[in-house]
């Protein structure tokens, strides 16, 4: 089994502590999301798990040894850190055959990710004349390169067109399916959402989650019921009577937090309103993510400034 395992991990730079004594473990079969705001520590981590910065102390290591330690590490660990890293002058054919040649990757390989990656027809462009979403492509075709058991990926989905980010999403639930071991960041909830079965959150180097996506919105937005009948202040009354608070939108529908759809339909039907709509709404990651941010906010907030009048008096 290919996990990554980071334990009592800290780096500091000079006298930020970027990473601070985290320990998770990131499990083969399934794409866990790797979320944080801006300076959380994600790609500081990451980049501690590939072996290009060295820990302060503390330990990360892939299927229980160093990434440093690997003879092919591209046949071990694929990875998108910057998809600024291919040499500009080089074709991107070039910049994979390179990589392949230093792994005893085939070329046949390499035709495969570039194929795979909708780079085939550009492939004997340089790289310096790639779009954005053209050099993430490539950056996860080198990722791929290796047909690793582990790959981590920050931000894949930067640059992409509609089309690229469906494809992302398609290959990253592949991998989970072919048993590897993925680790994801990004700072888009919907897509997080639409390929991870499992989230690691860090805010200010440290871990905030380690949980499945479910339980991760569960534990944190209210399920609710999405009402809309003929008649709306009917509605309304019916459901203050039997104890819901109920919010009223725009159009004369109703929320109902904590409430179950066929509890509602049933009610608003014994009323004899007639039900134009009724649907289960779950909360969202989006929704999640900002609860356990903001409350994370507040409970590290410093305290405020004595106001400039109360300084004066
Ligand atoms: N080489 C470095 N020297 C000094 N500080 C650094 C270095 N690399 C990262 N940092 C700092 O460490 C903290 C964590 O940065 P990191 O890039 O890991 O965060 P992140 O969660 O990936 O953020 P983002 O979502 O913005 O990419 C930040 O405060 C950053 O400024």
């Amino acid at each position: 089994m290919t996990s990554i395992d980071v334990h009592d991990l800290t780096k500091e730079y000079g006298s930020l502590r970027a990473v601070d004594d985290l320990t998770f473990r990131v499990l083969p079969g399934r794409v866990t999301g790797f979320l944080g705001p801006n300076g959380a520590g994600k790609s500081t981590t990451m980049r501690l798990v590939l072996g290009l910065d060295r820990p302060t102390s503390g330990t990360a290591t892939v299927g229980g040894r160093p990434y440093v330690s690997f003879d092919e590490p591209l046949r071990q660990v694929g990875a998108l850190l910057d998809a600024g890293a291919a040499h500009g002058s080089r074709t991107a054919r070039d910049h994979l055959r390179a990589l392949a040649a230093s792994n005893r990757i085939s070329e046949r390989r390499v035709d495969n990710v570039l194929e795979e990656s909708g780079l085939a027809s550009v492939a004997r462009r340089r790289v310096k004349t790639y779009s954005l979403g053209m050099r993430q492509r490539l950056g996860i075709a080198a990722a791929l390169l290796g047909d690793p058991p582990v790959v981590l990926l920050d931000e894949p989905s930067n640059g992409l067109d509609p089309e690229g980010i469906i494809w992302i999403r398609e290959v990253l639930r592949r991998l989970a399916r072919e048993g590897r071991t993925v680790l994801v960041s990004s700072h888009l909830m919907n897509e997080t959402a639409s390929f991870a079965d499992h989230l690691v959150v860090l805010g200010r180097g440290r871990l905030l989650a380690d949980t499945p996506l479910r339980e991760f919105i569960h534990a944190r937005v209210r399920p609710r019921v999405r009402v809309r009948t003929t008649d709306g202040a009917a509605l309304g009354a019916l459901l203050a009577r039997h104890g819901h608070e109920a919010v009223e939108g725009a159009d004369g529908e109703w929320t109902v937090p904590h409430a179950r759809a066929e509890d509602i339909g049933l009610l608003a039907s014994g009323a004899g309103l007639p039900i134009l709509e009724l649907a289960a709404e779950e909360g969202t990651l989006e929704e999640a993510y900002l609860d356990l941010t903001a409350a994370e906010a507040e409970f590290t907030a410093v305290p405020s400034p004595t106001r400039p009048q109360e300084a004066r008096s």
